[in-house]
């Protein structure tokens, strides 16, 4: 028997419009103590509009949200840093917001920084002298400065080139893991998802409703390149997937 572990976040027949127009219904969700879920599907299917929802950032239309958790962060596709701030203000920004003392701040943007492979030298530097990759490794440092027990990451790594989106993709597994935070990835890229995730979800680009939901094999951090090269390749013929797999052709012509 399978160990039922703590729900963390679930979403209960949650709807949502913008402008009128229906983009999903009774969409429910379950995430489980250190579970990462990735979402995925076709652009415009809904994936940041449940995101946003289930971080409390959009107030559903309909369907309701549970939250057993304490803390939230949240990584953007773009790093949002504040350009007046040096990195290390940047990563501490969360602590100075919940009051914690000078000290304590520089010691904990310092030990993030070096998690996400940034340089002591590049913490006093500011937004505007760091690469896009810099900027996306301070993102995820601030988020986890805070110790979320949940996070959420919205296509974060899809402007970064393939060759640090896998750098990203391991120290985002590695803090998964270390810090034992659940969380729910939206992605377009399947074998970002297989990487990361312990679950997947993919929605229709049709009409927003969940397609498949299945577990992946093996444990993230565990599936070597080939592991995940088969595993999406086992995929590709699968209706379910069709969808996806038709953009990521058209995007690549
Ligand atoms: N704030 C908004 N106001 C109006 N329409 C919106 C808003 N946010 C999203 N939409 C629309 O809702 C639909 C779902 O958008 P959403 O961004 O959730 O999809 P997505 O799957 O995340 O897409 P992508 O992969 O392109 O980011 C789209 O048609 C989008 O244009």
């Amino acid at each position: 028997m399978t160990e039922q572990k703590a729900m963390k976040l679930a979403l209960d027949k949650v709807g949502h419009a913008w402008l009128g127009r229906t983009v999903f219904e009774d969409f429910d969700l379950v995430l489980g103590e250190g579970e990462v879920v990735a979402l995925a599907g076709p652009s415009g299917c809904g994936k940041t509009t449940i995101l946003q929802i289930a971080a409390g950032l959009v107030e559903p239309l309909r369907g309701r949200v549970r939250r057993h958790y304490r803390r939230h962060a949240v990584v953007f596709q773009e790093p949002r840093l504040l350009p007046w701030l040096t990195a290390r203000d940047n990563i501490a920004y969360g602590l100075k917001v919940a009051g914690r003392g000078r000290a304590e701040r520089g010691a904990v943007a310092e030990a993030r920084a070096l998690d996400v492979g940034l340089d002591r030298d590049d913490l006093d530097k500011y937004p505007v002298e760091l690469s896009g990759g810099m900027r996306q490794r301070a993102a995820v440092a601030r988020a986890l400065a805070v110790e979320p027990d949940v996070m959420f990451f919205d296509e974060p790594f899809t402007a970064v080139d393939v060759g640090l989106r896998r750098a990203l993709q391991d120290l985002v597994i590695a803090a998964a893991r270390r810090a034992r935070f659940s969380a729910l990835f939206v992605t377009h890229d399947l074998a970002e998802a297989v990487r990361v995730a312990h679950r997947l979800i993919v929605l229709s680009g049709v009409d927003g409703r969940i397609v498949d939901q299945r577990a992946i094999a093996g444990e993230p951090g565990r599936r070597d390149n080939r592991t995940v090269f088969d595993i999406v390749e086992g995929w590709s013929a699968d209706p379910v997937f069709a969808e996806l797999f038709d953009a990521d052709r058209r995007g690549r012509a």
